[in-house]
């Protein structure tokens, strides 16, 4: 896994009262999760009752292989939705919430399955059909590790095969542990194997669709989901946020001096940098492009933003980078905000804007320096600089238009 694929605590973020999150929110385009893995386990079902169903009319005849396959076909009813339940669960991040409605299938499940056996006139044994839900179901739905679940497995195992050692003895075990457990394991381990390695492919090309590659911070993408709920969660709480922009001041003169792959390295390093600066859940950090990044500053105040604004200029202003090729490069930066409470009509986009005029004015005036300014409507002190200067909001002069401060400036909006 990328190393740099770090999109920083908080994400996915979490916060308390928020309502209940899902990786739909920021998985670029929604769409339906582990479809591959569904029909896999649906084929590994069919090719287990086949089996089973083969494997007792060998052994036995045809009443009792009858009996096996019908009473496979109630456990696929009482497994499936167990494996449902799991893979929402690993979509979602979330518990899933009919653990009950899975338990009562699992007792109705192991009811008809002793029913069917009476019929068949066999002995019942509750574990080895308990074993074939856990190892379809349960790991999935406990997200077991691989370890674990072997582990696990074996324990279900020879407690099934000590079970029917007592009651029919060595004969009657061997064969339920090949046949019965046996078949389950084989089949039903390297399916949830393979169910566990797509969850984790699939979270690595959603966190790969929504990370900036270069420096592993979110992108616009994420920054746009992550701040949609921020936003709403603010309105609803009536805390504030804060938007900020940073821009590395004279950039293009580090590409020019030293080359591109070195200003590679400087943009790493400062990303590395700020990251210790958007540590709390429902912050996000982000690069937007070229050397500029964005934070999303959860219930963070307009004060509150002003002094960490100041750290953060300083930090990144006072460190020199040293770099693989042995050179010390002492970058500057400068910041633009806007904090205050969102009220409804407030969006992401407008904070940005807000915030670009803010950094067009520190970029304006020398640079190397944070200014803070509220969200026109909201409530609080007006701007903290670098030096605490206080001002009014931001008013669009007349005639002002609301387009990107910078010619350069190569952000979509
Ligand atoms: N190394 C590197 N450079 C990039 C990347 N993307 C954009 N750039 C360069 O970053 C520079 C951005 O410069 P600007 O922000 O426009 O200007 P600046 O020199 O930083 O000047 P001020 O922002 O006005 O202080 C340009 O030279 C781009 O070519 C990238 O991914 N890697």
């Amino acid at each position: 896994m990328n190393e740099r694929l770090n999109l920083g605590n908080g994400f996915p973020p979490s916060a308390k009262g928020l309502p209940a999150f899902s990786e739909d929110v920021i998985r670029p385009g929604g769409g339906k999760a582990l479809p591959t893995s569904t029909a896999f386990l649906f084929a590994c079902v069919g090719l287990l009752l086949l089996l089973g169903g083969i494997t007792e009319l060998w052994v036995s005849n045809a009443k009792v292989a009858l009996s096996l396959t019908l009473s496979s076909a109630v456990g696929l009813v009482m497994v499936i939705p167990g494996c449902a339940a799991g893979m929402a669960a690993n979509r979602t991040g979330n518990p899933p919430d009919d653990i009950v409605t899975l338990i009562a299938l699992l007792v109705v499940g192991c009811g008809l399955l002793a029913m069917a056996d009476q019929w068949a006139q066999r002995s019942y044994n509750p574990l080895s059909y308990l074993l074939t839900a856990f190892v379809f179901g349960a790991f999935t739905l406990t997200r077991l590790r691989p370890a674990h679940l072997f582990a696990v497995a074996a324990l279900l195992l020879g407690a099934d095969v000590f079970l029917a050692y007592i009651r029919h003895g060595a004969g009657q075990a061997i064969q339920q542990t090949l046949l019965s457990d046996g078949l389950c394991a084989l089949i039903g381990v390297p399916a949830n194997l393979r169910l566990w390695r797509l969850d984790q492919q699939q979270r690595l090309s959603t966190l790969e669709a929504l990370a900036d590659p270069l420096t592993g911070l979110a992108n616009r993408r994420a920054l746009e989901r992550i701040a949609e709920i921020g936003l709403r969660y603010a309105q609803r709480e009536r805390r504030a946020v804060t938007v900020a922009v940073l821009d590395l001041d004279k950039f293009k003169s580090v590409n020019d001096l030293h080359g591109h792959d070195v200003g590679d390295s400087v943009l790493q390093l400062v990303a590395d940098g700020l990251r210790q600066f958007a540590q709390r859940p429902l912050d996000c950090i982000a690069r937007l492009g070229g050397d500029e990044f964005v934070i999303f500053w959860f219930d963070l105040d307009i004060e509150q933003a002003g002094r960490l604004g100041r750290e953060l200029v300083t930090s990144v202003g006072t460190r020199p980078l040293r770099l693989p090729v042995g050179t010390a490069i002492q970058p500057k930066i400068s910041l633009g905000a806007c904090s205050g409470v969102p009220h409804g009509a407030t969006r992401l986009d407008e904070l940005l804007r807000l915030a670009d005029r803010a950094l067009y004015q520190v970029k304006h005036e020398s640079g190397n320096r944070a200014l803070v300014r509220s969200i026109p409507g909201s409530i609080g002190r007006v701007v903290i600089g670098h030096n605490f200067r206080i001002s009014r909001p931001y008013e669009p002069r007349q005639g002002e238009v609301a387009k990107a401060p910078r010619s350069d400036d190569a952000r979509p909006r």
